[in-house]
């Protein structure tokens, strides 16, 4: 079921670049995907920095004895990072075995198949692109798919219907597995923050829940693009699967790009930008993008948990009695915060520095 007048979203439609790879055999790029001389990726192997990305152990997390120290490595990797990887968190290895092949079929069905599950016109879900906003943007090397996923009444159902059977159970399967963990996190933040645990819960208690599969097929000229323009994610919590363990990722930190390892199995965790908002920046939504290689598609499969849409996002009351420190962000709905987010092109992070009291 939709819900009624809901409001939409929307983005310019673009061509397929994995289609255009496939039909033509490209040596070179088309103009509109050639990144400014300062936008370029320099491809360069600096991955010094990598090795230090956080780790976090969700057993651990869990267990009696030992939390004290994950959570405070938690902490720790939310405020300097905003980024950490996610091991034992509980979700069966051939599931997310089965999950990958099922995401890289999917991209994989002829384009008439896929046309069925196209944005429509002045709609945001299905496959696409998001933040295309003029015909003169430069566009990214990569074909998105997005899906609500929960709260279940918000589903699209005529795109939810069109996956195919076993691929539609494995999203509903993953999505609630997901969105659990994703509710420990909260609580776990919430605890080390001394966020009132209920008012972390009223925030995220109607979680509003989106899938984004991006697949970034090979290019002939892998330095003249970038597979996803650098910017911060404006959900909550987002949990990303790098699906075949082909590097792309890469996060801000100290200036630097620095490579995101992909682990098997390990799910990469950012922090958004409303979890900075709530937080009143003590957790940092950080900027990140992604390239692309000549050799190899690469697919990522992103969770992204925000507040329900009416929801009331703003510094938590808990935190920033406690501390007695200004509010740095305005409150707004989580519907409103997304308006203002989709309507531009991706910017780094200037998003949201229009959305800050001071
Ligand atoms: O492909 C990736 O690893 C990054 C994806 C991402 O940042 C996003 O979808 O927001
Ligand atoms: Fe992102």
């Amino acid at each position: 079921m939709e819900e009624e007048g809901e409001r939409q979203w929307s983005s310019l439609i673009v061509p397929s670049v994995l289609e255009m790879v496939k039909e033509k055999n490209l040596t070179t790029v088309p103009s509109r995907y050639v990144r400014s001389d300062q936008e370029k990726p320099e491809l360069l192997d600096d991955s010094s920095l990598s090795s230090e990305i956080p780790l976090i152990d969700m057993k651990r997390l869990c267990s009696v004895s030992a939390m004290d120290s994950e959570l405070q490595k938690l902490d720790l990797a939310c405020k300097d990072w905003g980024f950490f990887q996610l091991i034992n968190h509980g979700i069966d290895s051939s599931f997310l075995d089965k999950l990958e092949t099922e995401a890289q079929d999917f991209f994989n069905l002829s384009m008439e198949e896929k046309k069925k599950l196209w944005q429509r016109n002045g709609e945001f879900e299905g496959f696409g692109q998001v933040n295309v906003v003029s015909e003169d943007q430069k566009l990214d090397w990569g074909d998105m798919f997005i899906l609500t996923t929960q709260p279940i009444r918000s589903r699209k159902s005529h795109l939810f219907s069109k996956l195919p059977p076993s691929f539609r159970e494995t999203v509903e399967t993953y999505s609630s597995e997901v969105k659990n963990i994703a509710k420990i996190l909260f609580a776990k933040m919430a605890n080390v923050l001394e966020i009132k645990r209920e008012e972390m819960e009223d925030l995220f208690d109607d979680v509003w829940q989106s899938i984004k599969i991006n697949y970034y097929p090979p290019c002939p000229q892998p330095d003249q693009v970038i597979g996803l323009t650098p910017h911060s994610d404006a959900a909550g919590l987002t949990i990303l699967l790098q699906v075949n363990q082909v590097e792309g990722l890469q996060i801000k930190k100290d200036g630097k790009w620095v490579v995101v390892k992909p682990l098997l199995h390990a799910l990469v965790v950012n922090v958004g930008e409303i979890l900075e908002i709530i937080t009143n920046g003590r957790y940092r939504s950080v900027e990140h993008r992604a390239v692309v290689n000549s050799e190899k598609e690469r697919l990522s499969i992103a969770m992204f948990h925000s507040p329900g849409k009416e929801t009331v996002i703003g510094p938590a009351k808990s935190l920033a009695e406690k501390h007695q420190k200004q509010r740095l962000f305005k409150n707004m709905t989580t519907q409103e915060f997304f308006d203002a987010f989709f309507t531009q092109k991706l910017n780094g992070k200037s998003h949201l520095d229009d959305l800050m009291t001071i």
